[in-house]
């Protein structure tokens, strides 16, 4: 029923890492296969009937968090930082815009990066690329960025830790909802938006105080649904922790709720395709501006034959530029098609540039254009835009310019960490909320 390992490769498969010693990756899966799982099948069940709500035009799919996580961010300040700006983002985008929001963290498992170019040079020196802490070190010397497959071992133990804290956050207490002003705390408080989000928790307080003064059980409150996404890259990896379900006899990779194919790997005969189209967790693909209508059909054909609402999201990551003449013949193909689809827009990986300095950078602007875009062609078209997909952390890095800090392109060596793209900061990340819910809003 799932395809074996070899037979996966047997496709060629892309981006892989080329590991010097077979026996070790041998042992490492060997290792990840008797691994209890991180996910449970019924929670994966879950997500896929919330999604269903996102495709019907019932809820927002807000899905957010580092480009590529580091063994040494998981740490509980990190871990707390980016749950954090996610329940701020989702409070006003429930509040501002009174719907659901379907909560998916882009952590807990995402670790493995495609990249452009299989090496980089430094000083006339090459060495492999940095392909995520799953697969080599950032640092740059031969030792390190040599793949070594005792990193997906690591992988599992760092999501299991991070995955851990997380659902103490979220079922302990830290969600909920009673807790919203002490969410916006230091840099964010000061800032103009968090004085936005200030008076919007103030107005939660006091519909909370009402509801709860009519009766409300505010145990209702408490807890808040979160869950877990990565893309699935390593084929080790997956297929290692992809498993048959003991309730229904069906495989799960059970390495995280929601896992997705990237742009660089959606070949419609490709591994990826052919694992993911076997394992039953709700999924998302990659879709660049260079997909082609018949691209999209074959693949929502591929892999949600039963054209199960949920079961199917897809990303667009166009770029500012191209979205609002590349998107609408797009959706409007899938759409008479039948095909059932959640729309989610990834306003980020269409959008990176070098700055002169060298770093990469994207700018606040664009991607708010690009999300702008994706509302007009979906309500030109009367389609639902389900969602945003954002690479973004809760502390007060400089990696993207623009926005109301208005952060330079001279600025973004001050506190830049991220390992591969640039992400929005906690202040940014507010701003979009407020400027999607705004979007939301109208739609
Ligand atoms: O996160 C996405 C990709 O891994 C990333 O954009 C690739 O970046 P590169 O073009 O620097 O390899
Ligand atoms: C690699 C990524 O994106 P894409 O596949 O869209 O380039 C990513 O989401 O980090
Ligand atoms: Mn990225």
């Amino acid at each position: 029923m799932i395809p074996d390992l070899a037979a996966l490769h047997a496709r060629g498969a892309a981006q892989q890492p080329s590991y010097p010693d077979p026996a070790a990756v041998d042992r490492a899966v060997a290792r990840l296969r008797t691994a209890p799982p991180l996910v449970f099948a019924g929670e994966c069940d879950d997500l896929t009937e919330k999604i269903a709500a996102v495709t019907r035009g019932e809820a927002f799919l807000l899905q957010g968090g580092d480009c590529a996580e580091t063994f040494a961010g998981v740490t509980a300040d990190n871990v707390r930082n980016k749950l954090r700006v996610l329940l701020q983002m989702a409070v006003v985008l429930t509040y501002a815009a009174s719907v659901p929001v379907v909560k998916v963290g882009r952590l807990a498992g995402q670790y493995a990066k495609p990249r452009s170019s299989d090496d980089e040079t430094r000083d006339g020196v090459t060495l492999p690329a940095y392909r995520g802490d799953a697969v080599n070190g950032f640092e740059f010397t031969p030792e390190t960025r040599t793949p070594d497959p005792q990193r997906l071992v690591d992988v599992y133990h760092s999501s299991a830790a991070t995955l851990n804290l997380v659902r103490a956050f979220v079922t302990g207490g830290y969600a909920d909802l009673r807790q919203v002003h002490t969410w916006n705390t230091d840099f964010v408080r000061s800032s103009p938006i968090g004085q936005r989000y200030e008076q919007l928790a103030g107005e939660i307080e006091r519909a909370l105080t009402f509801m709860e003064a009519i009766g409300a059980d505010p145990d209702e409150f408490h807890r808040v649904d979160f869950h877990s996404s990565h893309e699935a890259l390593v084929l080790e990896y997956e297929h290692a922790l992809t498993r048959i379900d003991s309730r229904t006899g069906s495989p799960y990779d059970v390495s995280g709720h929601f896992v997705w194919i990237g742009e660089r790997t959606r070949q419609l005969d490709g591994a990826h395709v052919e694992l993911l189209r076997h394992i039953k967790n709700p999924i998302g693909v990659k879709l660049g501006p260079t997909t082609t209508p018949d691209d999209a059909l074959a693949l929502a054909s591929r892999l949600n034959p039963e054209n199960t609402p949920g079961r199917l999201t897809f990303i667009t990551r166009f770029g500012a530029g191209r979205i609002r003449d590349g998107l609408p013949e797009l959706v409007e193909k899938v759409t008479a098609a039948g095909v059932q689809v959640a729309w989610v827009c990834d306003p980020m990986h269409g959008n990176t540039f070098e700055a002169s300095s060298g770093y990469k950078t994207r700018r606040f602007d664009d991607v708010i254009e690009e999300v702008q875009g994706f509302f007009d062609v979906h309500h030109a078209l009367g389609t639902w835009p389900g969602g945003i997909h954002v690479e973004l952390t809760g502390d007060d890095v400089t990696e993207c310019v623009g926005g109301g800090e208005e952060l330079a392109e001279i600025d973004l060596g001050n506190r830049y960490e991220s390992v591969c793209d640039p992400r929005l900061n906690r202040v940014q990340s507010l701003e979009l909320a407020f400027l999607v819910a705004a979007m939301l809003r109208r739609a």
